[in-house]
């Protein structure tokens, strides 16, 4: 909330997934001013590509859920790279400089994937990348399975913020719980920066804070 109050027009980044839902749900419960968000407008880490448009997994569709209905958004202050354009190369770029046209990001709330991916940028993403198309790994199309009918559903193709996007936003938010993020934690925060573990690019950023329960942090101790 430090963000959304000290900052006149902040860009939040979000994340999607499960870790962040409880901080959806927070912001959503306090007893807050209608005008809270006003000023604020919202970035996704990234979006399925192959899903039809409205399909309530899509990302956009999982924000319009977990954030535009309950924090009363505008649905045109939240955005989300275009996975329906016929040239996505095109829309990574426009997703770019739509974050630029912003102002950048403020902060980035992020997840973490069980083999240490952030946003989709999967073990062997470049440090420097930037938002583009990618191929998702069997193990995180495995772990977001639980989200769909059945393995074969789950999209094999994405839109993602890229690590060096990432880390352009001024102040990196991560939350994780549960034993199984404990080696991707560790891993992240006490191993080797490397495109190994994407979310070692924690250790590059000045102001990160990590927010994990007891379970995730196991490892670390
Ligand atoms: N693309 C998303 C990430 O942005 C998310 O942070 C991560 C962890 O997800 P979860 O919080 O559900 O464990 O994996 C997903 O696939």
């Amino acid at each position: 909330m430090e963000t959304v109050e000290t900052v006149p027009q902040p860009v939040i980044g979000v994340a999607t997934g499960s870790s962040p839902s409880p901080l959806y749900r927070t912001l959503a419960r306090r007893d807050r001013p209608p005008n809270t968000f006003e000023a604020t407008s919202w970035f996704a880490l990234d979006e399925y590509i192959g899903l039809p448009a409205g399909h309530p997994q899509s990302y956009s569709e999982v924000l319009r859920r977990e954030i535009v209905e309950p924090l009363h958004l505008d649905p045109t202050t939240v955005h989300v790279p275009n996975p329906h354009s016929d040239d996505l190369d095109r829309s990574a770029v426009a997703y770019e400089e739509a974050i630029t046209s912003a102002g950048g990001v403020d902060l980035q709330i992020l997840g973490i994937g069980r083999n240490g991916h952030l946003a989709f940028n999967e073990p062997g993403a470049s440090l420097d990348s930037r938002t583009r198309v990618e191929r998702l790994t069997d193990d995180t199309r495995e772990a977001n399975r639980r989200f769909f009918d059945s393995l074969s559903d789950v999209p094999t193709h994405c839109l993602t913020q890229g690590l060096g996007t990432i880390l352009e936003a001024r102040h990196l938010l991560l939350l994780a719980q549960g034993r199984g993020k404990a080696e991707a934690v560790h891993d992240a925060l006490t191993g080797p920066v490397s495109s190994g573990c994407p979310a070692s690019i924690l250790q590059l950023h000045p102001r990160v804070t990590i927010l994990v329960d007891e379970e995730a942090g196991s490892l670390l101790i």
